[in-house]
């Protein structure tokens, strides 16, 4: 009996809703210190060891709660150098301290506001505290400090297509759909807490990845909701997935609601609001929820306002309104519910990227002839 009430009592004891608790980590605060250099010893001209440094590694794989697993103190620190001694007359170098990372990761010097490094290709490293030097003449023969700062981790996803839409637009099904993942689905805004990345695989063994990001909402660059926390990540990504439902967008019924166009005019402002780079990047549209009953008719009244959106943006509300609209590569209705017309979309994603893939090695070669060029005008023969 007194079992089952311990056992009763540490259920309550469960914080509730702990489904709603985001597992994902994406930044992270770190001390690190180099070691200190190791004296040196003045009688015999002996030289102290420098102090050991600590770096990080990118690793793909890894996610930075891993990281702050492994690291529970937030604090790093090399060993130092040893002293100089008679037996020993150049003092050992201290130990490195290596960090893995995961990939995407970019690293901020929190007192500078600082980039530090930019941890975006496998095996990247940087150090981000040196060592202090051993004592030697120049110092007295007294070793330095190392170098000390707190960092900041800031994990950006690496996917090639961002995808982005209201709440309740229907991302995660698309996802499930298309990809390997295993998003959660159900019929209220916000099912989707964190990022979720699936894979798409193609019948010629390529693959591209897909980023779900979640928690936009009109007026999140203002920080409602969740403000921007997850749209960093897109950009990374090289294209960019919108998604709306053709029937609009309510988010709560203190909110007016919005139909399928005002949607796309929002989704364009609050990544022009974000970033207008972003705009740059090749998008794709998708009108979700096709088999619903009265989409077909919705669709053929959207379909003049889709061919030119800028057109149309008169009719938009004033606060809605993108300064520059953006041009979308394709426009598919869908329904990623009954997994209508979602190998288009997958033709259509891998082949925007396959042309973007193209213009990137053109542009590449080019440049590199134009090195090439430069540098036989330098140490070529001389053209008269
Ligand atoms: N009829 C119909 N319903 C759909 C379709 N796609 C998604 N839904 C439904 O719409 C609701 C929301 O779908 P989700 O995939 O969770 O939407 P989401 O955009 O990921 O939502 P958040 O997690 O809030 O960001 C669910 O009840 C889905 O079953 C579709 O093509 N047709």
């Amino acid at each position: 009996m007194v079992q089952l009430f311990k056992f009763l009592l540490k259920s309550t004891k469960t914080p509730a809703r702990a489904h709603f608790r985001c597992n994902f980590l994406d930044t992270l605060r770190l001390t690190v210190r180099g070691g200190h250099g190791g004296n040196g010893l003045p009688k015999y001209g002996g030289v102290g060891g420098q102090g050991g440094c600590v770096y990080f590694v990118a690793k793909e794989g890894l996610t930075l709660r891993k990281v702050a697993q492994n690291l529970r103190e937030k604090r790093v620190q090399a060993t130092n150098g040893e002293d100089s001694s008679k037996v020993s007359i150049y003092g050992k170098r201290g130990m490195d301290q290596r960090i893995e990372v995961p990939l995407g990761v970019q690293v901020y010097d929190e007192q500078q506001q600082k980039l530090l490094a930019d941890l975006n290709e496998p095996d990247s490293s940087c150090i981000v505290a040196g060592g202090g030097t051993g004592g030697c003449v120049g110092n007295n023969f007294i070793g330095r400090p190392g170098e000390s700062r707190t960092v900041q981790l800031d994990l950006k996803l690496i996917a090639d297509v961002g995808l982005v839409g209201f709440p309740n637009a229907g991302k995660s099904t698309l996802l499930k759909a298309i990809s390997n993942a295993k998003p959660k689905i159900a019929a209220y805004p916000f099912t989707t807490i964190r990022p979720q990345v699936g894979t798409v695989e193609y019948a010629d063994l390529r693959s591209i990845t897909i980023a779900d990001l979640p928690g936009l909402i009109e007026g999140a660059h203002a920080n409602f909701g969740m403000g921007h926390k997850f749209l960093k990540h897109i950009e990374r990504t090289r294209l960019l997935l919108f998604m709306v439902d053709i029937f609009g967008f309510q988010l709560s019924p203190r909110h007016a609601h919005r139909d399928c166009l005002s949607n796309i005019y929002a989704l364009n402002k609050e990544l022009e609001l974000y970033d207008p780079e972003l705009l740059e990047k090749p998008c794709v549209l998708l009108i979700n929820k096709m088999d619903k009953e009265g989409a077909q008719e919705l669709l053929l009244n959207l379909k003049p306002c889709l061919t030119d959106l800028n057109s149309s943006l008169s009719a938009c509300p004033d606060e809605l309104r993108p300064n520059r609209v953006i041009r979308f590569k394709h426009i598919l209705p869908i329904s990623a519910k009954n997994s209508g017309r979602i190998n288009q979309v997958k033709q259509k994603l891998r082949g925007t990227l396959d042309e973007l893939a193209e213009e990137q090695l053109i542009t590449d070669s080019k440049l590199l002839k134009e090195q090439l060029k430069q540098r036989v005008g330098v140490i070529g023969p001389k053209v008269t």
